[in-house]
């Protein structure tokens, strides 16, 4: 391999990285730093993925029955079936993967690279050989690079070897792909990039591993089964009573086929595909960015929204507001207060050779806090050299450092009150606890400091600092509660603080006390739980979902990774979450706010509402074609609809119409009704019997039309062709959500082309030929239109139960 810092063909490892123009050529001349995965399939693939599902074989079948005894007229009708459907198809899934693709693109990693002597963040599949890399905790190494600086680094390499404690690097160090910084920073200089690096081993392990498809899709492919089923039992019989009839058995079977093929809904796959996509690419307009269909769809169940405070719930822009010492003059080795918590600190300083990608906003506060006093932070820290460091670790609520200067050396120590009064200390001090007590009460994270020189720790003083709740806090926990979906603040801060911003924004009333977790995995219940370590939030998580609730998490730091993964929705922070905690979630906020969330939510419901619609839709107008079959013979006339009449039907009313009902806008009380659980049947016994009982009428006014029709002189199959196209759209029609119509002006657009091309079929000559029409009487128009409104009026009545067609 060759050693890209020194090879003179990648001369990368001056400190000001690569030129633009350098980078650009490389990435030209070696690719993307990606793994080569499964592109977008070849549109012949698609094609010919269509064209080998199971209905089109069937109808492949059907036409080649028809060709054989030269029946050229049904022939053409079902080639152009399968031409129009393949199309259709195809469109629809070029369309679905393409927004796919394009959500991939926006929530692909980051790293940042040093160019041009500026650090950049750009996407980690342009780092090229020779970049120099910059990484900080909390980021996935894009790229196998050899570290040339690094200040006290841990790497957490646990993909790769197995071994969960962090490993700690130093200058010269191997940073491989695909491994993420847990502390501390560093520059490296990268080697191999895409597939030659060791990213491809790991990319898999990170993510979560997701069921295929999601689970309304895997309950719609259960449904589309037995819908199939009963299909082809249905056909069967039809085909018998044909031959029973004496009609032949070409007839009988390309007729028992065609039934089975429009009885099925075979477009459901497709529509619910582009619905999800649609609401994914909705919800990424509004600031959300779904990183796979599921959880577009969960998002319609989630049931408790576990947030965290400190960005979430609050500004994230902390500022300190007060200090106290224990005595003016205290210092230790001559350090003060805010000396010590500039030097026991990580954020950036004006000349700081190396960039951090993510500075904490409470250490960036009190660097600001000791700028502000007059102290020279750069200077500081020159004078007084880091020569050691314990990172923070949140679990300890703490970080300690030491420094020399000359022959001095002093070791430092911020935290929690409760971790360095508490532990660090030697003794207590009451008046510090009290001061901290005052402080956290009113809101306050409290930091305290200390200092040790001859073996004895001293309290340097305490720091408040406050991050403003949000202005819209209270708003969005008001809305998420309407919604049916209850916030809970999962802190890692105090009690009292957690506690005086949870009432600030009315998710706890004045009395009511934060948890510990502890006490929640007890079982005891609360929206407040404060002083959680990072590896029980995950716990939390699990305890919440054994509750039976649909849980969706936000978090940005490395220690959120596994309670991201183990939420139905992991939700990370687009600006200042880690690229960790981003790779892990199922969605990115862009604007890290909880107002963008609210409407996703709404789309996913919409979603849901709109599959479900489809559904009830489809599967009644396969319910009438079949029962118009089987009863027509009996009753009315001897072959109530042709092979080529059915099959126009059911391409007709499914196709466009389908796609346009799958972006319907959201019902009226899409956030204001509670969520649905995930385990509701797509179609229970309830939805269910409504949709037969819509199908059985539908078939009962077409059969009636054909029937007076007849008796008037009419051809009553021609009437009943007629009918039954009127009556579908008319359901259409009637199931959208009572929202204007210019919302969704694809549905009454499709729905005028659909009456459009029936009226030509019993109109237009060369169409009277090919589907054995015949044109109406005015008698006939009126019963087919009879036919329509009837069949509105009962969708239109089984709409107003919101449930059983996905919302008012
Ligand atoms: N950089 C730091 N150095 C020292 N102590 C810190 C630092 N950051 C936080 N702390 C202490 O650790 C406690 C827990 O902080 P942590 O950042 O882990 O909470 P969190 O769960 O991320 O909080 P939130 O829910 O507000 O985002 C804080 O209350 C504070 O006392």
């Amino acid at each position: 391999m060759a050693d890209a810092g020194r090879s003179p063909t990648v001369p990368g490892s001056a400190p000001t990285g690569l030129s633009s123009s350098v980078a650009a050529s490389r990435l030209e001349r070696d690719g993307r730093n990606d793994v080569p995965t499964v592109r977008s399939s070849h549109l012949l693939t698609t094609v010919r993925r269509q064209l080998l599902d199971t209905i089109m074989l069937v109808l492949l079948t059907a036409a080649g029955l028809t060709a054989l005894t030269a029946d050229w007229t049904d022939c053409a009708v079902i080639v152009a079936v399968i031409v129009l459907n393949t199309i259709l198809g195809t469109v629809q899934e070029v369309r679905s993967a393409r927004s796919i693709a394009a959500l991939a693109d926006l929530t692909a990693p980051q790293a940042t690279v040093i160019r041009d002597a500026v650090p950049r963040l750009i996407p980690s599949s342009q780092v090229v050989r020779g970049d120099l890399l910059a990484v900080s905790g909390g980021d996935i190494v894009a790229a196998d690079a050899t570290l040339s600086l690094a200040q006290f680094l841990r790497v957490d390499e646990s993909m790769l070897t197995g071994e969960s404690i962090p490993v700690e690097k130093t200058d010269g160090d191997r940073l491989a792909a695909g491994t993420v910084v847990s502390t501390g920073r560093g520059l490296a200089v990268v080697q191999e990039t895409g597939a030659r690096s060791s990213i491809g081993s790991i990319a898999a392990s990170l993510s979560k591993i997701r069921p295929a498809g999601t689970p309304l899709q895997r309950q719609l492919a259960t449904l589309g089964h037995r819908l199939a089923v009963a299909a082809a039992a249905a056909a069967v019989v039809v085909a018998g009573l044909n031959l029973a009839m004496g009609h032949g058995l070409e007839t009988s079977v390309v007729l028992a086929i065609s039934l089975a093929v429009a009885a099925i809904p075979e477009s459901l796959p497709a529509v619910s595909a582009i619905a999800l996509a649609l609401a994914a690419r909705r919800m990424a307009e509004a600031g959300v960015l779904a990183r796979h269909l599921a959880a577009v769809e969960a998002l319609g169940s989630v049931t408790v929204l576990a947030v965290d405070k400190t960005g979430t719930l609050t500004e994230g822009r902390m500022s300190v507001s007060d200090t106290w010492a224990p005595d003016i003059s205290v210092a230790v080795g001559g350090v003060d207060l805010l000396s010590a918590a500039a030097l026991c600190n990580n954020a950036r300083n004006a000349d700081d050779p190396l960039p951090s990608t993510h500075d904490d906003p409470l250490e960036v506060a009190l660097v600001d806090a000791a700028t502000a006093a007059g102290i020279d932070v750069a200077a500081l820290r020159r004078r007084w050299v880091r020569v050691g460091e314990i990172p923070f670790d949140a679990a300890a609520t703490r970080m300690q450092t030491t420094h020399r200067s000359g022959n001095r050396q002093v070791e430092l120590c911020k935290g929690s009150p409760e971790a360095v009064l508490g532990s660090v200390l030697d003794e207590s001090d009451p008046a510090a606890g009290a001061m901290a007590e005052r402080w956290a009460a009113a809101g306050s994270r409290v930091i305290a400091v200390a200092g040790r020189t001859d073996g004895r720790w001293h309290l340097l003083g305490l720091v408040a600092i406050t991050d403003a709740p949000r202005s819209t806090a209270r708003g969005m926990i008001e809305q998420f509660r309407r919604a049916g979906i209850r916030p809970v603040m999962v802190t890692g801060d105090h009690q009292a603080t957690a506690q005086a911003i949870a009432s600030a924004i009315g998710l706890i009333g004045p009395g009511d006390h934060p948890l510990s977790a502890a006490e929640f995995l007890a079982g005891a219940d609360g929206s407040v739980l404060a002083r959680v370590r990072p590896e029980e939030k995950r716990a939390i998580v699990g305890e919440l979902q054994r509750r039976g609730q649909l849980v969706a998490m936000t978090g940005d730091g490395v220690n959120d990774a596994p309670a991201l993964r183990q939420a139905d929705i992991g939700v990370a922070m687009g600006r200042r979450g880690s690229e960790v905690a981003k790779q892990t979630a199922d969605l990115i906020l862009t604007d890290d706010g909880l107002p963008s969330m609210i409407s996703a939510v709404r789309e996913g419901r919409r979603a849901a509402d709109n599959l479900r619609r489809f559904l009830h839709y489809a599967v009644s107008g396969g319910i009438a074609e079949i029962v118009i079959m089987i009863i027509g013979p009996v009753l009315v006339v001897p072959v109530p609809l042709s092979a080529g009449q059915i099959l126009w039907i059911n391409l007709l009313t499914h196709g466009l119409p389908g796609v346009a009902m799958g972006s319907e806008p959201a019902v009226a009380d899409v956030l204001t009704r509670p969520p649905r659980t995930p385990t509701d049947q797509l179609l229970d016994r309830r939805a269910g019997l409504r949709v037969a009982l819509l199908g059985t009428w539908i078939a009962t006014v077409c059969l009636l039309a054909g029937r007076i029709g007849a008796a008037t002189g009419g051809s009553a199959q021609s009437t009943i062709f007629v009918a039954l196209t009127f009556a579908q759209l008319g359901v259409a029609v009637a199931l959208r959500p009572g929202r204007a119509i210019r919302h969704n002006p694809l549905l009454p657009a499709s729905v005028g082309l659909n009456l459009l091309l029936v009226v030509l079929a019993v109109t237009w000559s060369p169409l009277l030929a090919l589907f054995h029409t015949r044109p109406l009487t005015y008698g006939e128009w009126l019963l087919c239109v009879g036919a329509g409104v009837l069949a509105a009026v009962v969708g239109r009545r089984q709409r107003q139960d919101s449930s059983a067609v996905g919302g008012r």
